[in-house]
């Protein structure tokens, strides 16, 4: 491990230890600003905040942070090079706000921290930044995250070429990880990992895959098919699920217990069912399970070592998870 890798990999260990050997990630980022009035009915979905409305972002990265959040995702999941030049943006505007996703949660948890570090009794600790790296799907915004049906001239070339100039921005912009969310298939997984790889990425990853079924990826393939790709690299230090229902998490914790030996995170949607045509948010199949606290205290006896929500889940439920597993803030 080269000496960049290794702070990298020692401050996720910090942080982790510092919240008591779980730490809390943040909740629901673009369900959040709708909470607070934005509109999302657009190809580039809570993207488009960073173009009219970056402060509210900003906003948002407090409000979860104050919440007890150890880790802040990024806007960057539907912010793709591709997306903002469609949108008529140029080569340098897409990359500098790419750029600004990063900024807006480094600039968040700084003044946050500077405020509440000189009190060392309420709790908090200096939270790390990912950067979330979406799904090829998540760009096509047609709900193909949650199938990984991606047309058939798909295949790992096209999309490392996807992925491979907005992962190099996004490293650039220094945070400390590299969220790859929604990740439906082990064709995508295996294009990240050669991705990173290729690129000689030092910041350690997450690869985090939803699911439809609680047992299976996405796309319908075994979850050993995905975990096998990614227990061969280095670069990946944390497996996990996001965006799926918590009915489904704690087996799946299990599952990738007895499959990894990777760190595991789980932060999943609220129970509704996102509908990718009519781009609206549908009822559980079950009963909406929303007391994330005791959840979240399983979640971590089944072995998992970071904790917090995805769409639908605000900073309520991520204060329920903080209190539950760190008595605080
Ligand atoms: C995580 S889903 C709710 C994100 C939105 C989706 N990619 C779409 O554009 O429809
Ligand atoms: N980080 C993204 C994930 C969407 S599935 C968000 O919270 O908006
Ligand atoms: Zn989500």
């Amino acid at each position: 491990m080269g000496k960049e890798e290794e702070a990298a990999t020692t401050l996720l260990e910090e942080t982790l230890e510092k919240a008591g050997g779980c730490g809390v990630i943040d909740g629901g980022l673009a369900t959040q600003l709708e909470i607070h009035g934005a509109s999302f009915d657009d190809p580039l979905w809570s993207a488009v905040c960073l173009i009219n409305d970056p402060n509210l972002i900003k906003r948002v990265h407090l409000e979860y942070l104050e919440a007890g959040s150890d880790i802040l995702v990024t806007s960057s999941y539907q912010a793709t090079i591709p997306g903002f030049l469609s949108r008529g943006l140029s080569m340098q505007e897409a990359e500098a706000l790419l750029e600004k996703s990063v900024r807006l949660a480094i600039d968040a948890r700084d003044e946050f921290w500077s405020a509440v570090n000189k009190n060392a009794e309420n709790g908090y600790n200096r939270a790390l930044v990912a950067a979330s790296v979406g799904s090829y799907g998540a760009y096509l915004a047609d709900g193909s995250e949650y199938s990984g049906i991606y047309g058939q001239n798909i295949d790992v070339t096209k999309l490392k070429d996807f992925h491979r100039r907005r992962l190099q921005v996004l490293a650039g912009a220094s945070p400390d990880i590299l969220a790859f969310e929604t990740i439906p298939s082990r064709l995508e997984t295996q294009a990240i990992v050669e991705l990173l790889e290729e690129e000689n990425v030092h910041i350690p990853s997450w690869i985090c895959f939803s699911s439809v079924d609680g047992k299976h990826a996405s796309s319908g393939e075994c979850f050993e098919e995905c975990l096998n790709v990614i227990n061969k690299s280095t670069k990946v230090a944390i497996v996990g699920i996001n965006c799926a229902p918590p009915l489904y998490v704690d087996g799946l914790i299990r599952k990738f217990k007895k499959l990894t030996d990777k760190l595991i995170a789980v932060y999943p949607n609220s129970g509704e069912i996102w509908d990718g045509k009519a781009k609206i948010w549908l009822p559980p199949q079950c009963s909406k399970d929303s007391d994330f606290g005791s959840l979240a205290l399983r979640w971590r006896d089944s072995g998992a070592k970071l904790i917090g929500g995805c769409c639908r889940t605000s900073p309520g439920t991520i204060r329920d998870i903080s209190k539950a597993i760190k008595g605080k803030p």
